[in-house]
């Protein structure tokens, strides 16, 4: 039996006191939690749904939550109101066993006191809720339950929540669909939905359609909350997949060049989507600027870099150099954090592309200025490098043919092949390898050697094969 939105009433401030000490342990766990390595110290309420009464069996918050940190780790510190996060707060007198994993904790004061608080996600009572919603388009409070009525929602559909590690969450409904909540809100247009709707207007079938969407109309700003997808059933990841073969000794240049062609596609079609713009030396000093300003930083925070520094610049100069020369470049909108993870091929073989979000740590207008495709194709032939390196022993020349193989299908599809402008290559494959090198330092100091090996590569000027 689905479940319906019995109350639309907007929750009262009392409640969010009841949960606070208890948010303050549970979200800096949450994989999804932003603020790592500094502590939360208290919460500001930017909006709250009852999409069930809190004082009924079961009752369901929605909350939108802005956590207050202090800007640095150091002892003292002073607190700011900080990220906003999406919360899905089920509140019950008991949890039953299958729920005990979802527990947040038993609040000791104001209205919740004596009760008990869970991530709702995980209790199919509120997952069948969210797709009601999404399916009969209901509007409660600050929220707004969108879909695309040409696509059939069946309101049967049996919900499980997803278990691997990302940085939202997801449900999927029946192997039909993937509801992806995002977790860290923003407000304005999100990559996430603009993008995939975008491409599906083109008919493109390289990315699922978006079937539903839930947004928060907010003081005159619209953000986006979740995206409702077409699940792509017996999927594998690229990633998976390259490594399955390289432990095989599998040839995987067949399946790299089916990608190239995949992202192909999707460039086209966003190109002929939405604006494409040239750019010229000023727009492109812009660029180069930014890539400089993370390599200052970079060498700043991870000193192994600083006898690459130089050779890295060097290929951010040439780029500099062939603008000023009077060469141009055509941006568009594009993935923005493109890697083997997210590509994923069905049984029959065909790939599709996921999570248009883009780097979430850029603020959204960042994410969605038009850029050069080649920055899409430099994360691919990187994500390549670091397939070869995961695997032992090391296959030297696995990566260099997979990479020549993804370039040859992208120009199949495109009429350009990224080769061709090696300058532009390198200095976006430079970026990006950079941006390895903080995200391992930061996240998986395990994988350093990886991004620093690309490093030593790039800073010696060998472009991309
Ligand atoms: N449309 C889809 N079909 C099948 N699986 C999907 C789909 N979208 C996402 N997934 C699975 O869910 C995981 C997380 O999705 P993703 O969009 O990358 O979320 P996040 O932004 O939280 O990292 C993916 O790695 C993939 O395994
Ligand atoms: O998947 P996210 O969008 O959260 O991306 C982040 O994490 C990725 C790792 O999970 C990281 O990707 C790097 O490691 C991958 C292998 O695990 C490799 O395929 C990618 O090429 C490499 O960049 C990504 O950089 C980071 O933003």
């Amino acid at each position: 039996m689905s479940e319906t939105v019995t109350s639309p009433v907007t929750t009262s401030p009392g409640l969010l006191a009841s949960l606070d000490p208890l948010l303050r342990e549970w979200l800096p766990r949450q994989r999804w939690f932003a603020g790592k390595g500094r502590p939360v110290t208290g919460f500001s309420l930017v909006a709250a749904v009852e999409l069930l009464p809190w004082n009924a069996k079961l009752g369901l918050l929605h909350l939108l939550v802005r956590a207050h940190q202090p800007l640095s780790a150091a002892p003292g510190a002073l607190s700011h109101p900080g990220d906003c996060y999406q919360l899905l707060i089920g509140v019950r007198e008991t949890l039953p066993p299958r729920l005990a994993p979802a527990l947040i904790g038993h609040p000791e004061k104001g209205p919740l006191a004596g009760r008990t608080v869970y991530e709702a996600l995980h209790d199919p009572r509120a997952a069948d809720l969210l797709l009601e919603a999404l399916r009969t388009g209901t509007q409660v409070g600050a929220l707004r339950f969108e879909r695309d009525t040409r696509q059939e929602l069946r309101e049967d559909l049996v919900p499980r929540v997803v278990t691997a590690e990302q940085s939202n969450s997801s449900i999927i409904y029946g192997d039909t669909f993937i509801l992806k909540l995002l977790r860290r809100i923003l407000p304005g247009v999100n990559p996430d939905l603009e993008l995939p709707l975008a491409l599906a207007h083109e008919h493109c079938p390289r990315v699922p359609a978006p079937a539903g969407w839930m947004v928060g109309d907010l003081d005159g700003d619209t953000y986006v909350l979740g995206v409702l997808q077409r699940f792509v059933r017996g999927a594998t990841d690229g990633w998976d997949l390259a490594l399955r073969e390289l432990t095989k000794g599998e040839d995987f240049t067949g399946e790299a060049r089916a990608l190239g062609r995949a992202t192909a596609e999707v460039h086209t079609a966003l190109a002929r989507a939405l604006p494409t713009v040239t750019l010229g030396h000023t727009q492109m000093d812009t660029l180069v600027d930014g890539m400089i300003e993370r390599l200052d930083a970079a060498v700043q925070a991870v000193p192994a870099l600083r006898p690459y520094a130089p050779g890295l610049r060097s290929a951010f100069d040439a780029l500099t150099e062939l603008a000023a020369e009077g060469e141009t470049w055509t941006a568009q909108r594009i993935h923005g954090d493109l890697h083997l993870g997210q590509c994923l091929q069905d049984p029959a073989g065909d790939w599709s592309l996921i999570d248009f979000e883009g780097e979430p740590s850029k603020p959204l207008a960042e994410r969605r200025m038009p850029q050069p495709t080649a920055r899409d194709i430099a994360g691919m032939l990187r994500s390549f490098d670091y397939a070869a390196h995961s695997h032992e022993p090391l296959v030297s020349d696995w990566a260099d043919r997979c990479r020549a193989a993804y370039c040859t299908g992208y120009a199949e599809v495109s009429g350009r092949d990224p080769r061709s402008e090696p300058v532009l290559l390198r200095a976006y494959e430079t970026d990006k390898a950079i941006y390895e090198v903080m995200y391992e330092a930061r996240h998986r100091p395990d994988w350093l050697p990886v991004p620093l090996a690309a490093v030593q590569r790039l800073s010696g000027g060998i472009a991309a094969s």
